[in-house]
C-alpha cells in the first residue's frame, strides 16, 4: 500500500529546556526541511533564536501555517519561559510551560490539527518537584486523551519491545504481575501493530521473567504461573503469540526475525536492547492512544545541553515514524485517500 502524503504538520514540544531538546529540534529541522515531514515547535521562540546553529524561525499562530512555511524555516508556536534557562541545571519553575506544550500539543492532536505529537525529552525529576504526578508522558497522554491503558514500545531498524511494567521499582513490577496485566499490554499491542504499523497478522514473543523463562520452575515459578497461562490465553484469542522466552537469547538477529514485537516483563527487558542495538534510531512510540505519539529514546542528556554535539538521528527518526503511523490513521479514517 502506498501510503498518502503527509496530510498535517507534526506537533514537537519543548520538552526540558535546559536539555537537547532545543538543539536536536534545529539540528532536525536542516535534515527534513526539504523532504519533511513538516513538523512545528511549541516553544519559546526567543530561546530557540538563540542556540547555536538556529536557522530562520518564523512565529506561527495556529499549526495550519506550519506546512507552507517549514521548507525556510522552523515554524515556532511561540510560547515564552519565565525567564532565560540555562543549559545544564533544569528549573521547576519552567514546568508549566514544558507541561504546557504537552497539553496544548495533545489538544492539537486530538481536535485533529496536527498529524501527530512528537515529544521533547522532559526532566522527571524536575516536574516532579514542582508537582507533576506522572512518571512520564506515556502516562500523562493517557490522562490527557482518556486513552489507555497506555502501552509503550521502544522500536528501531529490526526490532520492537514493549514492557509490561514500566516506571516502577523492579520488586513492584513483579509483585504487580499477572496474566491479566500481561493481557492488558499485549492485546493493544498486537491491535496496534494491526491498525498503525500496517501488520495484519502481527507474531509476539513474550519474554519470560527469570533467567532461563524459570529453568521449568527450578529458577522461579513465575513463567509457569504467570506468563505462560497469558500466552495460552493469547493464542485462545487469536493472536500468534510465542513463549515465555528466555530473555538473554530472545534478542539475538536470529531471533528478532521470528517476532514483530516482543512483550517484555519490565522496563529494563525491553529499553535495553534497543537502546544498545540503536541509541541513534530508537523511538519511544505510545500506542493504544486516541492519537500519534512518539518521543527519541534518549533522555534530555544535560551533560551535552548547550554544546552542539547532540545527535538528532533519534529525533528525526521519531518524526518520521510519527509521520508513518499518522498515515496509517489518514487512511484508516478515508481509505480513498491511498494514492494509487
Ligand atoms: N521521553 C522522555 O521524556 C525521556 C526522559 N528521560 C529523562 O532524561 C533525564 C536524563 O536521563 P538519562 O538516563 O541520563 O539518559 P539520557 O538519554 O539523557 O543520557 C544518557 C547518555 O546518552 C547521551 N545522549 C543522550 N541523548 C543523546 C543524543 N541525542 N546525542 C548524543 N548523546 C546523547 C547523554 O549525553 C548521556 O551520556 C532523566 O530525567 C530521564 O527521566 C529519559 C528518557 C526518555
Ligand atoms: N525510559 C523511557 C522513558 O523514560 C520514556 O518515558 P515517557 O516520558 O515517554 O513516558
Amino acid at each position: 500500500m502506498t501510503l498518502p502524503s503527509q496530510p498535517l504538520p507534526l506537533a514537537l514540544t519543548m520538552g526540558e529546556p535546559a536539555g537537547i531538546g532545543g538543539e536536536i529540534a534545529i539540528l532536525a529541522w536542516g535534515l527534513l526541511h526539504a523532504t519533511g515531514p513538516a513538523f512545528f515547535l511549541i516553544d519559546d521562540a526567543d530561546r530557540i533564536a538563540a542556540l547555536p546553529g538556529a536557522p530562520p524561525i518564523i512565529r506561527i499562530a495556529a499549526p495550519e501555517e506550519a506546512g507552507a512555511v517549514f521548507p525556510t524555516a522552523l515554524p515556532v508556536l511561540h510560547r515564552p519561559l519565565p525567564h532565560p534557562a540555562i543549559p545544564g541545571l533544569p528549573d521547576p519553575a519552567h514546568a508549566p510551560r514544558v507541561l504546557g506544550a504537552i497539553e496544548e500539543a495533545t489538544t492539537l492532536a486530538m481536535a485533529g490539527r496536527v498529524g501527530g505529537v512528537v515529544t521533547n525529552p522532559i526532566q522527571k525529576a524536575s516536574l516532579t518537584a514542582a508537582g507533576f504526578r506522572h512518571p512520564g508522558h506515556t502516562e500523562y497522554l493517557a490522562e490527557l486523551t482518556g486513552g489507555g491503558p497506555p502501552v509503550m514500545m521502544l522500536a528501531c531498524e529490526g526490532l520492537r519491545t514493549v514492557p509490561v511494567t514500566i516506571h516502577e521499582p523492579l520488586a513492584q513490577a513483579i509483585a504487580r504481575l499477572t496474566p491479566e496485566l500481561i493481557l492488558s499490554i499485549a492485546i493493544p499491542t498486537a491491535a496496534a501493530l494491526a491498525r498503525d504499523f500496517g501488520i495484519a497478522a502481527p507474531r509476539l514473543a513474550v519474554a519470560g521473567l527469570n533467567p532461563h523463562a524459570g529453568e521449568a520452575g527450578t529458577m522461579g515459578l513465575e513463567d509457569i504461573q504467570i506468563v505462560a497461562p497469558a500466552i495460552a490465553a493469547l493464542r485462545a484469542a487469536g493472536i500468534a503469540a510465542t513463549g515465555p522466552w528466555p530473555p538473554d537469547t530472545m534478542f539475538t538477529p536470529k531471533a528478532r526475525q521470528s517476532y514483530d514485537a516482543a512483550i517484555c516483563m519490565y522496563h529494563d527487558q525491553a529499553l535495553i536492547p534497543v537502546k544498545t542495538i540503536d541509541m541513534a534510531g530508537g523511538v519511544n512510540v505510545t500506542l493504544n492512544l486516541p492519537i500519534i505519539r512518539t518521543s527519541p529514546d534518549h533522555g534530555t542528556a544535560l551533560d551535552l545541553a548547550g554544546t552542539g554535539r547532540a545527535d538528532p538521528s533519534s529525533l528525526v527518526a521519531a518524526l518520521r515514524l510519527a509521520a508513518r503511523l499518522a498515515a496509517h490513521r489518514a487512511v484508516e479514517k478515508d481509505p480513498a485517500c491511498v494514492s494509487p
